[in-house]
This record gives C-alpha cells, structure tokens and sequence, in this order.
C-alpha cells in the first residue's frame, strides 16, 4: 500500500526501490507523530513536542561517514579526511540495505536544500521511522504541496537505522555506515537512529557540488538587522561553540542556524528548520529556543522527562549531553521567512576555547581570518561526537571538517574573495573558557558575549580603543559597553598569571604545528600571520 502525495512518475520504484511494505509519501506533522506513536518511537510532549531517545548513538559518528571513490570525484575529494569506500562496497551495502528493507513501512520526504532556488537541490529522504522524518521535514525546506506533483529528487538519502553494516563486505569501518555516492546521487546511512546524521548528510552534499558553481557553503548561522537584509552577520563555528544559541538573538532576524550559502546574490540558508542543543537550556538567555520545547511537533532527543507531567529536565544529562530540538524555522518568532540574508557585514568566527586563553572577541584582519578559518580551532563539547566526554581542543579546519568533502584551500580561496569583494569585517569571539581552563574557570557568561556581538554589529567598536594581543597578534577591545572590562583581557581572569602565560605558549605552539600543513597552499600575507 502506498498513500500521500507525490509525483506518479516518481515512485520509489520508478527509482529501482521495490518490495517494500508500506510507503508513506509527505505526510504532513500530524499525520507523522499519529505514525510514529503507532510503531512506539517516542511519546507526546507538552504543547504537542515529540519525545524520543535514540538509544546507543546520541551524536555524530564522523569516523563512520565515506565517500565512495569513483572515477568522477578521485581527483577532487579530499580523501585524509574523509574515508573512502569502493564502488562495489557500495554496491553491495545498496542491495543488502534493501534486502532489509523488503518488506518493512517507509516513509517518504520531497524536500529541497537551499532557500535560493538557483542554487538549491531536491532532496528525496526516505526513513525507516516516521521521527526522521518529521525530524527532516522541519530541518529542510519544505515545497508547496502542488509542487510534489512534479517533484523529482536530485539525490536520494536511504537511512535504515535497524541496518547493521559489514566492514568485510562493504569496506566500511563498523556496523554504523553513511555512504555518499556523487554518482549514484545517493546516500545510506544505517546503524544510528542520531537524526543530526540526515542534515549534516545533506550540507556534505552542498559542501562538494556548490564551490563550481561560485557559492561559498559554510558551516555557520545567520541573521540581519531588523528590516534590514543589507546589514547580514554569518557565525561560523564547529558543534558546540553557538552558532545556534547565538543567532537567535531577539533584537536580530534570524535567517538561520547552521548552514548556509554565499553567492553573488548574497547569503542563503540550506536548511528550513533548527536543531539546538537543550542541556542546560536557560529560559532567560535564551528565550526563543526554550519555547520551541513545548510547541506541535517539536522533535525532542534524548532528553529525560517525567512521565506523568512530560516535564523536560533540562539539567539531567544521563541519556548524553547532547541533548536536542528540532523545530521549524517558524517557530523563532524573528524569523526571516525567505530565509536570504545579503552579503555578510560581518563575518564572525565562534571558537569554544577550553584552554581559556583566548579573548572573548577579537578583530580580524583579512589575512588573519583566513589563518583562523583554516585553523578552525576549537573544542569538541560532550556528546557531540562518540567518545567525546569533556571539552576536547581540536582543529577543524573551515570551523567543519566533518563535512567538507573538498580541500580547504577550496573553500580558504573562495571566502578570502569574498570577504575582500564585499568589505566584510571579521571577528574572532571565544564562548569557551574564562578565568582559568576547563576545570578550573567557567564558560563565558551568555550575556558577555551577546553585549560583544551587539557592540561588533551595530558598530559601536569601530572606534573602540584597542590593544594588540601578545600570544596572536590580533586586535581586542579595552573596554565595551555592559562588559566588565576585566573579561576582555584573559590573562586577567586568571588568579595564575604564570599559569595562563604557560597555557597560552602552549596553544600557540599547537596553531603553529597545525598550521605547517597550509603553508605550501597559501598567499604570503597569511604566512606572515602563520609566522608570527
Ligand atoms: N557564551 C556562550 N555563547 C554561546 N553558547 C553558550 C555560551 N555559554 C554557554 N553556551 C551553551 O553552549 C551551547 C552552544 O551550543 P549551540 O548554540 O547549539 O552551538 P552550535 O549551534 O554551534 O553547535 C549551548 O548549550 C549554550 O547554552
Ligand atoms: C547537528 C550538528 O550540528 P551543530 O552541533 O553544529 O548544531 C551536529 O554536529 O551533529
Ligand atoms: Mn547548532
């Protein structure tokens, strides 16, 4: 039996997909929680939120994640960092997946990824369970409902989470696998019901095909002035450093939190929804996110509840610290509803310092944003990641390594144009440590870093004063309006200055170690900030 609306012509098995049980084709929210509540995936929330847990896998597996090496793309992917997979590897996974699939119910989502049409794709999901996808509707965006008559996917995303992969045959690394296949135009993912695998599968997918076309796709948020599309700020960061938390600030619009393209028409959002982190979530700072919990159909992963009232425990971590909801973009009451930003006046990089070495907010020069953007330093937070329990310091490079497909000095070259095309000013701001390391000091208050991003976006630090710092070479604020003033200067915040002054040789030394791999790639001014 099949039921829902979609292209007569466009069937799972117009695609070669056949023996299935029932197909579910776009069902709208409802209809999808009726769907998930009769197989048991999850319960019902307060205000109508749909509750789940999604067992041993609560973060991103990246070490599970290929790509399959065919001739088309052998000699533009870069393969250090991203695990290849034979074409006959994948070959066999297809077939075994839906041998397992014969069958069993699957649920069918037409979507598009991209809010600017000239540079989107069309996305098929199809879920072994319905929560995926109610989860990837509200993370994509979503066509008019007539247009599903005609829709037709540019790449396809299988995700089975009952699948159990075999290394042996299909040359992947466990029972977990995410496959990509630019020529089949085909995703599968099996062996983890973590539903931030479907999104993040699709920003790889622009990651690689949007760079030919002149677009720069970059792992970060976005909003614009009120009223105002023209005055756009991007924040770039790796998980956890609060691209999300960030960008729904309520004096701003938001255009969206994670991914997003920069074209020569400006900037755009890929996705169609948000997906935030709930642990610790402070209805005080931040208003917007906290009242998603408790609207229709908001996905609730992994978080504990009381099952008599359905009351969330925002502070119990005990399924993972990765805790989320998923929530249309309508849901942040400032949204925008197009989704298109203009070319970023600001271009701010997030950067979770669990060394507690860098200030909360620095200014950029070109070449020195080029040198951090290819740095990507941060901390990987718990539960983000498997096997990731406490902050760990990391270097992604372009602030997603995960996700880039292609070599850094791909996306390096296009955003440096961009930047000096457009005016952009940058900025490097820390939401990690302060006055001491992980450990010993405390993560930068929410409120210190909101008051440093209103002062770096409405202007006011234009003509702050500023001092240059010791350990980077790049420009920090003496003082800025409702911070105190002791925050912008680390080294203060310590109550062992020899002991920051050590931490701080160190980190340097791990930039400059780190950075050794770029230096044959770039231009002489970034060297110069490399150097020193
Ligand atoms: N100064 C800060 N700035 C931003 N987020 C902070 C800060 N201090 C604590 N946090 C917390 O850190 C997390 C940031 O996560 P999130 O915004 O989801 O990051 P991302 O979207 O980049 O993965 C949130 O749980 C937020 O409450
Ligand atoms: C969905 C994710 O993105 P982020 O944490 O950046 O919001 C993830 O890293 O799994
Ligand atoms: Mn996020």
């Amino acid at each position: 039996m099949t039921s829902g609306r979609v292209n007569p012509q466009f069937r799972l098995e117009d695609q070669g997909i056949e023996g299935l049980g029932n197909v579910y084709y776009n069902f709208m929210e409802p209809a999808l929680i009726e769907e998930a509540l009769k197989r048991g995936e999850g319960t019902l929330g307060n205000g109508g939120a749909f509750l789940v847990t999604t067992g041993k896998f609560t973060g991103r597996s990246p070490k599970d994640k290929h790509v399959v090496k065919t001739e088309s793309v052998a000699d533009t992917i870069w393969w250090e960092n991203n695990a290849e997979m034979t074409p006959k590897g994948f070959d066999a996974l297809y077939e075994d997946m839906l041998a397992h699939m014969k069958g069993r119910d699957y649920f069918v989502q037409d979507l598009v990824g991209g809010a600017d049409l000239a540079y989107s794709i069309n996305v098929r999901m199809v879920t072994e369970l319905a929560w995926h996808n109610l989860f990837i509707r509200h993370l994509l965006r979503r066509p008019d409902r007539e247009d599903l008559d005609e829709f037709t996917a540019d790449f396809t995303i299988i995700n089975c989470p009952s699948f159990q992969a075999d290394p042996k045959k299909h040359g992947c690394k466990s029972e977990t696998v995410i496959a990509l296949n630019f020529d089949r135009k085909m995703i599968l993912i099996g062996g983890t019901e973590y539903a931030g695998e479907n999104k993040k599968s699709v920003f790889t997918l622009l990651n690689y095909m949007l760079p030919e076309k002149g677009v720069m796709p970059m792992h970060c948020s976005a909003n614009h002035a009120v009223g105002n599309p023209v005055d756009t700020a991007v924040f770039f960061g790796l998980s956890g450093t609060g691209k999300t938390t960030l960008s729904a600030d309520p004096e701003r619009t938001l255009i969206g939190d994670d991914e997003h393209g920069w074209s020569d028409r400006g900037t755009f959002n890929f996705e169609g929804g948000c997906y935030a982190k709930t642990i610790n979530l402070n209805p005080e700072a931040e208003p917007e996110i906290y009242a998603t919990t408790t609207k229709f159909g908001t996905v609730i992963e992994n978080m504990v509840f009381d099952p008599e009232t359905k009351e969330l425990d925002f502070d119990d971590d005990s399924l993972t610290a990765n805790m989320r909801c998923a929530y249309p973009l309508e849901y942040i009451s400032n949204a925008s509803s197009s989704a298109l930003g203009g070319h970023p006046k600001n271009i701010i990089m997030l950067t979770c310092d669990a060394f507690g070495v860098l200030p909360p907010i620095a200014r950029l020069t070109p070449a020195q944003a080029m040198y951090h953007f290819l740095s990507g330093f941060t901390s990987k937070v718990a539960g983000t990641e498997r096997g990731v329990t406490e902050p760990q310091p990391t270097f992604s490079t372009c602030f997603g390594a995960p996700f880039m497909p292609r070599r850094p000095e791909v996306y390096g070259n296009l955003l440096r144009e961009k930047i000096a095309q457009h005016g952009a000013t940058c900025w490097l701001v820390n939401t990690g440590w302060t006055g001491g390391a992980y450990g010993v000091g405390s993560r930068m208050p929410i409120r210190a870093t909101r008051a440093l991003l209103t002062a770096a976006l409405d202007g006011s630090l234009r003509d702050a004063e500023f001092r240059k710092d010791a350990n980077f070479g790049f420009d920090v604020p003496v003082t800025v309006p409702g911070v105190a003033e002791v925050l912008l200067d680390p080294r203060r915040t310590w109550d062992d200055q020899a002991a920051f002054d050590k931490q701080a040789e160190k980190l340097v030394k791990m930039f400059a170690e780190n950075f050794e791999q770029y230096l044959p790639f770039i231009d002489d001014d970034i060297k110069a900030v490399a150097i020193g």
